[in-house]
């Protein structure tokens, strides 16, 4: 037979078993609707039947109906096929030439004899699929990956794994599917890897769920993709665990968050809550960021002590002075005598929003210290005739108003005041900073998010009355950093018991960050993601140091770096090396392992003819290639780019700056002006190490520097 016709056959040999597989989906969606019906009918009628046996029904029917809408939605949900692989297996030593077959995919799916006919990729039987390697085969003699579309087979992959065992009659066919599958165009969001796992990244995905699992690796090596399908395996091996208090998965914008959304839901998984850093407060959704300078102090742990000073002066507004008659006598307190009862009050400790009646009876205290000794002047009583008079209610109201995390935030608009709280903690430069972000109209930046939430605690819940207006402000929030697609919540406010937290890209987590973060899985267990070479966070000790805190105490870590970049063409891996040589270390690189053949191309142009020039780079690389173009620039210079690309009127091409570039990928890549992401960044070469790893296939540098990379 010619090499045609043997991959012909063979792909008709899986269609008619991916066949097969389809019909008893049928089956059971027909079954699973009909148990639902049942079901219905059980919780409606037939109260005679025994209570225990109802609910023993009503057990097998939920069990039922969750598994069969789990199937619907994965397939129902954009991926590649159900079944993507098998194995063929030799019993042992002595059982001879092949003799089983098994079949791998998104579901395990039985037949009606509950004989297996596809297994799920994360159940244990299923491990081979990814770990039998020539060496070590485990007696696999043929893996075969398979590619659908839909429902039908389109390609074949095979690796002969044991030549020796092989039977007679055995096929082999394809050039590889990892390699087929990294050249292929990209599109506006990440695909699932199920299919192609790799052994060093299996071992990570299938790593047991307590404790903190840290994942690190260069560009490009897989690190999100293991998380999220660590994910979906940690939800299949203990739904009840980590289905029942939640997964949450952090990434850095609402632009990763985005590109990686459609992973999870491939595989079935739609119940996980993923977030950038702009979301993790409820209601809020930040995506500006601050320039590095200001996110710079923002996020450090020197801002803990700003915003507790803040809490204890007193808010602006707040009355100077109480003067109250009472049985024709004048009670005064001035600002020092008010001023000291403000800080009786906060040295109790508790939350300002948890100690307005304190605050209230500190002040019928001093009060009554200034009516002692006046005649027919008894204590209780004139507590009691005091603190029951209106205007007395009035002014505590103001004097100790309860607060909102926002409005806190916004008291540092007045340098003043916020030089006041900084004491010595942030420079004169630093208040001046802050003081003009603070004074921006345009809402909360990603860094504020983690300042809200630390007012948050440091405040204190309202009391109950005051609710409706806390729902207010969040509504607040919400209208001033809202975007269209911003996600919506299940959770009650605030929730922070997950089970399982991931934090991708966490080398650029601040320490208050963490701070945020941490409070949110303080019965978690972790998944960490990140690539310190790729870091943006100026100070990596404080932040190390933010971040054991937030991760408390847990005594079971394990790490594993992963070192193949399956993302960047050897050539463009190439030249990102050569940028961050002096900043990293040699095992800190990845290795790519595909060769395209053509080199990143670097052009020198004048300054002047800068930006004009990305048009016609845009406009060729987006001929070259079938899938996504990114054009990558340093922030100041964004917009300035995005208008001269915006007659290009193609959804493949996007406009970002390195920050934002952060996770992303494109299969080519314009990048402007490379010193200027230098330059701009507090971090020397790395967010240029970030913008030129994020192309799969082509690479254009324009620098008005003829002698860059040099
Ligand atoms: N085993 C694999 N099979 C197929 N594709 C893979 C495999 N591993 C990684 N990839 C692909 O390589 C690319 C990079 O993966 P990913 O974004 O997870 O890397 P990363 O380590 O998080 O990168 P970065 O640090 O740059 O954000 C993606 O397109 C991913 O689908």
């Amino acid at each position: 037979m010619s090499h045609i016709s043997v991959r012909q056959s063979e792909i008709a040999v899986e269609q008619a078993h991916v066949d097969v597989v389809y019909a008893r989906v049928e089956e059971m969606r027909v079954e699973a609707r009909d148990m639902r019906r049942k079901g219905d009918q059980l919780a409606h009628g037939a109260r005679n039947e025994a209570i225990f046996e109802q609910a023993s029904m009503l057990f097998e029917r939920d069990v039922m109906v969750r598994h069969a809408n789990q199937i619907l939605r994965s397939l129902d949900a954009e991926h590649e096929g159900l079944v993507f692989g098998r194995l063929d297996i030799v019993g042992g030593e002595d059982t001879g030439p092949a003799t089983e077959t098994m079949y791998v995919g998104r579901l395990g799916i039985r037949d009606v004899n509950f004989d297996n006919l596809v297994t799920d990729w994360r159940a244990p039987a299923a491990a081979a699929f990814y770990q039998a390697t020539a060496e070590q085969p485990m007696n696999v003699v043929r893996r075969r990956v398979i590619r659908s579309s839909g429902q039908n087979v389109v390609d074949i992959d095979d690796d002969l794994l044991a030549p020796d065992k092989r039977p007679d009659g055995m096929a082999v066919v394809g050039e590889g599917a990892l390699m087929a599958s990294l050249t292929r165009a990209r599109g506006d969001k990440m695909r699932d890897i199920v299919a192609t796992i790799q052994k060093e990244q299996d071992e990570a995905i299938r790593a047991p769920w307590r404790g903190i699992t840290e994942i690190t690796g260069g560009p490009g090596t897989g690190k999100t993709a293991v998380a999220l399908h660590r994910v979906a395996y940690l939800l299949y091996r203990d739904r009840r665990r980590m289905g029942g208090s939640g997964v949450l998965v952090i990434g850095p914008s609402p632009a990763f968050t985005s590109y990686i959304s459609r992973v999870l839901p491939s595989m079935g998984e739609d119940t996980v809550e993923l977030r950038s850093l702009g979301e993790v407060l409820d209601g809020a959704a930040a995506a500006t960021v601050d320039p590095p300078e200001v996110n710079r102090v923002k996020g450090s742990l020197r801002m803990r002590r700003v915003l507790k000073r803040a809490l204890r002066d007193a808010p602006p507004g707040a009355p100077t002075e109480l003067r109250i008659t009472h049985r024709g006598e004048v009670l005064k307190l001035d600002e020092q005598e008010l001023g000291r009862v403000r800080r009786q009050v906060h040295s109790a400790g508790r939350p300002p929003n948890q100690s307005r009646v304190d605050a209230a009876e500190a002040l019928l205290a001093a009060l009554w210290r200034q009516a002692e000794g006046r005649p027919g002047m008894e204590r209780d009583e004139v507590i009691t005739e005091l603190g029951e008079r209106i205007d007395f209610h009035r002014f505590v109201v103001v004097w100790w108003p309860i607060l909102t995390p926002t409005e806190v935030l916004g008291w540092f608009a007045d340098r003043d005041r916020l030089a006041a709280a900084a004491g010595r903690a942030l420079s004169p430069a630093e208040v001046g900073l802050l003081a003009a972000s603070f004074s921006s109209p345009t809402g909360p930046t990603v860094a504020d998010i983690a300042l809200l939430d630390e007012l948050r605690v440091l405040l204190g819940p309202p009391p109950k009355r005051h609710r409706r207006r806390a729902a207010a402000q969040a509504a607040e929030l919400r209208a001033w950093g809202e975007r269209p697609d911003a996600p919506t919540y299940r959770r009650t406010e605030h929730y922070d018991e997950y089970s399982h937290i991931v934090v991708d890209e966490a080398q650029d987590l601040s320490p208050m960050q963490w701070r945020m973060v941490g409070r949110r899985g303080r019965y978690a267990s972790w998944t960490i993601v990140g690539d310190p070479v790729q870091s943006s966070w100026p100070d990596p000790d404080e932040a190390e140091s933010a971040r054991a805190s937030a991760l408390g105490a847990r005594t079971t870590r394990r790490r594993f770096a992963l070192g193949t970049n399956y993302r960047n063409s050897a050539e463009i891996f190439e030249l990102a090396a050569q940028v961050v040589a002096d900043v990293s270390t040699p095992d800190q690189l990845p290795t790519a392992v595909r060769s395209t053949g053509v080199k990143p191309s670097v052009r020198a142009v004048a300054p002047e003819e800068l930006v004009a020039a990305t048009l016609p780079e845009a406009t060729s690389l987006l001929s070259e290639v079938d899938g996504t173009v990114g054009v990558i620039t340093s922030t100041g210079r964004l917009a300035e780019v995005r208008a001269a690309l915006s007659d290009l009127d193609d959804p493949r091409l996007s406009v970002v700056d390195g920050v934002e570039a952060k996770g992303l990928e494109y299969d080519a890549v314009v990048l402007v002006e490379p010193t200027e992401l230098v330059t701009e960044s507090t971090t020397g070469p790395r967010t240029l190490y970030v913008a030129l790893t994020r192309a799969t296939q082509r690479l254009t540098v324009l620098t008005t520097d003829p002698s860059w990379p040099a």
